[in-house]
């Protein structure tokens, strides 16, 4: 790698959108949700918060056993010759990259870490852009704006057979709408769609699951996730914005991640870190919501936090995730029972794990060095893990590509944030999105309800895509 990375961090004020004309005036703030209008954009979204970037200077892809440990040396690499300027010094400020990896290291899905050109942050009520180049030249406040002004412009007015692969639905000629319509708001008839099975019929994974189910009670292993997809083809192409902007709406508890075509809305946190602290959020129990009568919360306390085996499940991946964690951390605490988080299409178990991280060889270990040591987690894979990996190569028939690894975005300290890629899409073509949806498998699991979960899994990415579920 010859050429060297100049990142500049600016604040930005939010006047900016307006007073610059690239965008209409609109009655509440701009957000970061506006800016999903720009083509191929890379996200990462929690209420309003988080990154979003554009533009890409250089990648790297790997696959294999040591995807992890190659992504962390080429952007040590990368960083070893870099020079930042950051006037607000934010986890998330100065030189940034944004990551996709394969669940399975037998995967022959490329995992990548993307270094954007310009990326613009909102956290705690501040707001920045961070310009980078790899050419060198000068980087300064007020070209970082030209570069983004610019850049709202062309999404605005494309010009004709510009749109990508991914966003294929051409951007209104018009200035960007203030509030873009969810496709539920734009078309009250559900879009053309054909939804049909992927790697498995629904036959084959309710055997899957109940093969899955044998091996359990026959003592080979303690918990297996398997996991199905399914196929949505369209008659028009699909739009990636409308999509993202509808996820970050509908399910803004979670966290709104694209990276290509790799999109959707992850309630779980893999790690989280920010300086000496992380932070993991462990899910693993689901209850469709649609099967809740009146006293919905009474309802989920007792059905799911009563229930031994949700609670197996449970404490199965919390065990995993600390067991993996404990040694990067001089303390680690997660509270006894677990909470009941509520999302718009089902409860989950959840705890949450926070770790104060030790020093590792003199220095603390980077998010992307804490993604290898606790991926897979049990609550995507199974306990114990390599015996439950195995079992998912064996029943699945699938290859999962980036479904269910690690999606986010790390800095040039070592602060990130890594979800799990769950409730999300591969959108593959214009047309064509595959989603992916898996359970939890322990030795009560009757094959039927699990295959409903997975239909409530795939009720935010269905809806988000317009069709009914
Ligand atoms: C595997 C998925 O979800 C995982 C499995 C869960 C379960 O079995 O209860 C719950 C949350 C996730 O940890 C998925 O959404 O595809």
């Amino acid at each position: 790698m010859t050429a060297s990375l100049t990142a500049l961090t600016v604040p930005l004020d939010l006047s900016f959108f307006t007073i610059s004309g690239h965008l209409r005036q609109k009655s509440e703030q701009y957000g970061l949700s506006d800016l999903l209008c720009i083509d191929g954009a890379l996200c990462w979204i929690r209420r309003g918060e988080g990154l979003v970037a554009f533009g890409e200077l250089t990648r790297f892809s790997g696959t294999g056993p040591e995807r992890f440990a190659d992504a962390e040396q080429w952007w040590k690499a990368l960083l070893s010759s870099s020079h930042a300027q950051d006037s607000v010094r934010l986890p998330g400020t100065g030189p940034v990259a944004f990551g996709s990896f394969a669940f399975s290291k037998t995967s022959s899905f490329e995992s990548r870490l993307i270094i954007p050109a310009l990326v613009v942050g909102f956290r705690a009520g501040l707001v920045w852009l961070t310009q980078m180049t790899l050419d060198g030249g000068p980087l300064t406040a007020a070209g970082a704006h030209a570069a983004l002004g610019l850049l709202i412009d062309s999404a605005a007015r494309p010009q004709p057979g510009s749109p990508g692969p991914l966003s294929p639905e051409p951007l209104s000629p018009e200035p960007l709408s203030p509030e873009p319509l969810s496709p539920e708001e734009a078309n009250t008839e559900p879009p053309e769609a054909v939804v049909s099975s992927g790697a498995l019929s629904e036959q084959d994974w309710l055997a899957a699951v109940a093969a899955g189910v044998s091996a359990i009670e026959s003592g080979a292993l303690e918990k297996v996730v398997l996991a199905r997809d399914i196929v949505a083809t369209f008659a028009e192409p699909v739009s990636r914005p409308a999509i993202l902007q509808a996820l970050t709406e509908r399910y803004s508890e979670c966290w709104t991640y694209g990276v290509e075509g790799l999109v959707g809305a992850t309630p779980e946190i893999l790690i989280k870190v920010e300086g000496r602290t992380a932070q993991a959020r462990v899910l693993a129990g689901t209850l469709d919501r649609e099967d809740a009568p009146e006293d919905a919360a009474g309802f989920a306390r007792e059905v799911l936090a009563g229930s031994i085996k949700q609670r197996q499940e449970h404490d199965f991946a919390v065990r995993s995730l600390t067991r993996q964690l404990a040694p990067f951390a001089v303390d680690l605490f997660f509270p006894p029972e677990p909470f009941i988080l509520e999302l718009p299409n089902v409860w989950h178990l959840a705890s949450d794990v926070n770790a104060e991280l030790a020093d590792v060889d003199g220095h603390l270990p980077t998010s992307l060095a804490l993604v290898e040591a606790l991926h897979p987690t049990a609550a995507v894979c199974g306990t114990p893990r390599s015996e439950a990996g195995a079992l998912i190569r064996e029943l699945e028939g699938l290859d999962r590509g980036p479904y269910a690894g690690p999606v986010g975005w790390l800095d040039g300290s070592g602060n990130g944030e890594w979800g799990i890629a769950l409730r999300g899409a591969v959108l593959e073509n214009p047309t064509t999105a595959r989603l992916y949806a898996g359970c939890g498998i322990v030795a009560a699991s009757d094959p039927e309800a699990e295959l409903a979960e997975t239909w409530a899994k795939f009720r935010p990415m269905l809806q988000a895509l317009g069709l009914r579920a």
